[in-house]
């Protein structure tokens, strides 16, 4: 089952447009969501939220249509971001007490185990808080209003080191029953590297690829050798490649293909998200592996 479906979701702005986009997050997995600044990324979690209207396309959550049945799909969501949308002039505590009446799950001992956990000071103001405190504050919001999906817009993006890594860690526990599922953007690949199960990566509103990490690396490879291999035909394999006076180095996308091809000629090593995201957006959008 599919804890989010996108089916041809269109939206235009007025110089950016995403145009007949479908992908499915899968439930019960951390899916990251990537891509470079102005991919899309925020603009297709807004449609998911219905913060954004999409001009064509269905959004389904649990099976359940947005916005047809928001309430009841809103009580499922945790939207966690660094940049707040709770009331800024309520303290920590206030806003508590507005959530638990407006969630019919609340539950208010995990809600003060997750500011004991997260050190967030309850009479502070919202306002006031650091853009990682609000982070932690929403998180710690959507876990004790019982939410089974979460959609992270760019979470470690304004963290320090230590509290990045425990997010992670604690994102990874939350996976432990099975339950939840987390849809996670960021242009910060290496935390995926370490937590995702799938990836979904969008390049100028479009959508490159969504599958299984696995998959992923197995499928894509850096292959370096001397630049006299790389002829006309060879130079179809890549994604893009980088010349220098001694040799090249390349993404391809068809790693099976790449190891008949060059053999013992050239290195050929594992390509993690960064790679693809940079080769890919350098390449421009299109080579034969695209979804
Ligand atoms: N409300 C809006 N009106 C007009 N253009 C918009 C609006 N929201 C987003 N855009 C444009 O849509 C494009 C995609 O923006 P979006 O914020 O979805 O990208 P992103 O992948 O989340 O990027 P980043 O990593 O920088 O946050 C950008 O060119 C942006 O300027």
């Amino acid at each position: 089952m599919n804890a989010v479906e996108f089916k041809h979701i269109s939206k235009a702005y007025s110089n950016f447009s995403i145009q007949d986009l479908s992908f499915a997050v899968p439930k019960g997995y951390i899916t990251g969501l990537i891509g470079p600044n102005g991919a899309g990324k925020s603009t297709l979690i807004k449609i998911l939220l219905h913060l954004a209207i999409p001009e064509q396309g269905r959004v389904f959550i649990e099976g359940m249509e947005m916005p047809i049945r928001e309430k009841e799909i809103k009580e499922r969501i945790g939207f966690v971001s660094d940049e707040s949308h709770f009331y800024e002039h309520l303290t920590v505590r206030q806003t508590g007490r507005l959530l638990a009446s407006f969630y019919r799950n609340w539950n208010e001992t995990q809600f003060q185990t997750y500011l004991e956990r997260f050190e967030l000071p309850a009479g502070k103001k919202i306002s006031d808080l650091s853009k990682g405190m609000k982070m932690k504050f929403g998180l710690a919001a959507a876990l004790s209003h019982g939410a089974k999906l979460l959609v992270m817009d760019e979470p470690t993006a304004g963290l320090d080191p230590v509290f990045r890594r425990e997010l992670l860690d604690l994102l990874a526990d939350l996976m432990q029953d099975e339950q939840h599922t987390i849809l996670f953007s960021t242009h910060i690949t290496t935390d995926l590297d370490r937590v995702a199960d799938y990836v979904a990566f969008m390049n100028r509103g479009k959508l490159v690829f969504s599958e299984s990490k696995d998959n992923i690396q197995e499928r894509y490879a850096i292959v370096k050798g001397g630049t006299e291999l790389l002829d006309a035909d060879i130079r179809k394999q890549f994604v893009s490649v980088r010349e220098t006076s001694v040799g090249f180095e390349g993404l391809v996308y068809n790693r099976p293909q790449a190891e008949k091809l060059f053999g013992g000629y050239a290195v050929i090593e594992p390509a993690n998200l960064e790679d693809i995201m940079v080769y890919t957006v350098k390449g421009g959008y299109g080579h034969g592996g695209t979804a």
